[in-house]
């Protein structure tokens, strides 16, 4: 081993901690995948957001020989932050009392963000992971790291599949639903003026739904591809028009483009900004494109801001998508041919990005 003589014992087993606790750190998301799938927190909910072991128990499906393990199960979703715990005397001893944390009461209850959980945590955008490092070792261009693993891009992966196509398009309404809420309510004047948007490739259409819920004199439609419009809902104040944003962006007078950049190449993401730009008005007609996606190192992030952003990176990269810092973002809207933008990184790890012809 290659320790420095000055080692102590101590930070050594540090160390070994070190690399134990990252090894063992996908324990705990597939802990919070089990939890979903056996729908613990949806049980906690029903008991009033608390509830006993064997009131858990009432409300899950599982194997009476298996009734031991859950409390393994809820130590560790207790430890890492999911739900808590808390000791209760009653008449026969001690009892634990599970309860939702804030992380955990977004689990539950309408519009919640489980699909989104689900989707990032399903078999099909995990298991591509264990190809990372054969994926480094082929020369560019090569196929995306779901490519190697799954025989297809995802955006053709979905149609001949779908259970995870449905599963992919609930999860973005579900993160929609959750984030534009704070939107409109933390910057919802980057609407003002706005007249007309068309949400580029914007799903089923959850942030335009919720755009033109809050702003209702602004005309929305929604630009996807023909096999997911063909599932849009039917009576919306949303307009929903089938298309390729590669070939062309329907008029309007501000494009908004939600978690879509983040999927494509520098020259990929120039070819949709060059679309937008055809579609909307100068600058002085009011003209501009929304972007909602992460910039990294905006805001002022603490260390787990950082580590996330870090981590949607390399978890971006699976599918020959990446999240860009200020640099990387401002290199692509000046190719694209606009001429000024503004971040306003209020929304956690992403940010808003105003940008004008
Ligand atoms: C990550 S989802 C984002 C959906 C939505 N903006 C949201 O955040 O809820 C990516 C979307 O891009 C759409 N898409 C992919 N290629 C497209 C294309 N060439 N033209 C239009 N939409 C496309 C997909 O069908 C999918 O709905």
């Amino acid at each position: 081993m290659a320790l420095t003589t000055s080692s102590t014992n101590q930070s050594v087993l540090d160390a070994q901690l070190e690399l134990w606790h990252t090894s063992l750190a996908y324990i705990k998301s597939m802990a919070l995948k089990c939890a979903l799938e056996l729908r613990i927190a949806d049980a906690i909910h029903s008991h009033g957001g608390a509830a006993t072991l064997p009131q858990i128990l009432t409300k899950i499906t599982l194997h009476p020989s298996k009734i031991p393990c859950l409390r393994r199960l809820l130590r560790v979703l207790t430890t890492t932050g999911v739900f808590s715990a808390q000791q209760h005397l009653d008449g026969g001893g001690e009892q634990v009392v599970y309860g939702l944390t804030l992380a955990s009461q977004l689990l539950v209850g309408p519009s919640n963000l489980s699909p989104m959980t689900s989707a990032m945590l399903h078999s099909v955008t995990v298991s591509p992971f264990l190809g990372l490092s054969a994926w480094f070792q082929r020369e560019l261009p090569a196929p995306s790291l779901f490519e190697m693993e799954h025989g297809h891009t995802p955006w053709d992966f979905t149609p001949q599949n779908p259970d995870a196509g449905g599963l992919s398009n609930e999860s973005m309404v579900s993160d929609s639903s959750f984030i534009m809420n704070i939107v409109v309510k933390e910057c919802g004047d980057i609407f003002n003026g706005v007249t007309s948007l068309v949400d580029v490739a914007g799903g089923l259409g959850g942030a335009a739904q919720a755009i033109a819920t809050a702003f209702p004199h602004v005309a929305c439609s929604v630009l996807d591809l023909p096999h997911v419009v063909a599932n849009a809902p039917a009576s919306t104040n949303v307009k929903y028009i089938a298309g390729d944003m590669f070939e062309s962006v329907p008029p309007a007078n501000s494009v908004f483009l939600k978690w879509i950049l983040h999927d494509w190449s520098d020259d990929e993401c120039v070819k949709i900004l060059k679309n937008c730009k055809k579609a909307i008005p100068p600058r002085h007609a009011g003209g501009k494109v929304i972007i909602l996606d992460m910039v990294v190192g905006a805001g002022l992030p603490n260390q787990k801001h950082k580590e996330t952003q870090v981590l949607f990176d390399l978890f971006m990269m699976s599918i020959n998508g990446t999240e860009r810092d200020e640099q990387e973002w401002e290199k692509i809207i000046f190719q694209a041919g606009f001429s000024d933008y503004k971040i306003t990184p209020v929304l956690g790890v992403r940010s808003i990005i105003e940008v004008y012809p």
